[in-house]
């Protein structure tokens, strides 16, 4: 990564690199942001699946809702253009939970937390780097996995990002859930989020909610939803191209050399050693070792 193009484009805030779609006045007064007790979060780290999550959540409320890009990208005027909003919003953020506004925390919001095997994760986000003009030049994978393993990439740690999310995950406002779950039984999870968040599906409603939401189908889409100036995105750029690239499980063994994973896995176990909420560890773990 250059010094100079990293200098342009990113800037850190608490220590955690954030591009400049993300104003360091926002992000200085989001702790004072007024959410509202039917707020809907949708949490996640970068390249975890999150406009796939938006895309069932829109589906599964009937009645209106607004799907508002992250609460942390933008400039001062993000908090009013939020507050103004009169339906329901559903609100994406990248932020950990410490940055998390603490109104958020305070109301009890209902907050989704989609997390993905953190090697696919990497990958997904390296090609986001590398296609993405408003994000750092990056020189080779090799360079971007150090970047990431040090949490030097926007958004900072993985590690850290998780780590400090699951320590609620058994808050009873917080759902966590598995990219690699949402592969291999869609139906399911969406059953799941509609009871979370307290709306009777049928399940000819949820076949449909699948359908809508499947790879291809979402894909094919974003032409269309480009050329919508009301469709807001959650991303990192405005060009919704760039987010759909392969939607697969275990493309990482596509890029990682041996030596990688290994360090990859030493790393993931050391960190992973810090939390003490064993069930989520336990199936984290599996996902890596089986996808
Ligand atoms: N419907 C569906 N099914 C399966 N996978 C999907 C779907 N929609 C998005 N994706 C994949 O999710 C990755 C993008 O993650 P995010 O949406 O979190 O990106 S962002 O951080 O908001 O920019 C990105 O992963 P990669 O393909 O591995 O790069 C997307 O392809």
């Amino acid at each position: 990564m250059s010094t100079q193009s990293q200098t342009a484009l990113i800037h850190r805030f608490n220590g955690i690199p954030f591009t400049t779609r993300s104003s360091p006045d926002l992000l200085k007064s989001l702790d004072a942001f007024d959410a509202r007790e039917d707020d809907i979060l949708l949490v996640s780290y970068p390249k975890s699946g999150t406009h796939w999550l938006a895309q069932i959540i829109k589906q599964i409320y009937t009645p209106k809702v607004t799907l508002t890009s992250p609460i942390e990208f933008g400039d001062i005027s993000k908090v009013e253009e939020l507050n103004n909003l009169s339906s329901k919003r559903i609100i994406p953020t990248h932020l950990d939970y410490n940055m998390l506004p603490s109104n958020f925390k305070v109301k009890q919001c209902k907050a989704f937390y989609i997390i993905r095997n953190p090697k696919d994760t990497a990958v997904s986000m390296y090609h986001y780097y590398r296609d993405n003009p408003n994000l750092p030049t990056i020189d080779s994978w090799t360079v971007f996995l150090q970047l990431f393993l040090r949490g030097d990439v926007v958004c900072g740690s993985w590690f850290d990002h998780f780590l400090s999310w699951e320590e609620h995950k058994n808050d009873r406002n917080i759902l966590f859930l598995f990219y690699e779950d949402m592969k291999k039984d869609l139906p399911t999870v969406v059953k799941k989020m509609s009871v979370f968040l307290g709306v009777n599906i049928s399940d000819s409603e949820i076949k449909e909610i699948c359908e809508k939401s499947s790879f291809t189908e979402m894909k094919s889409n974003v032409e269309k939803e480009n050329s919508d100036p009301n469709h807001t995105v959650c991303a990192l750029t405005s060009n919704r191209k760039l987010i759909f690239r392969k939607g697969a499980v275990g493309d990482w063994k596509n890029h990682f050399t041996p030596k990688q994973n290994k360090m990859f896995e030493e790393m993931f176990n050391k960190k992973m050693k810090l939390s003490e909420l064993l069930a989520s560890k336990q199936k984290l773990s599996k996902t890596l070792m089986d996808s």
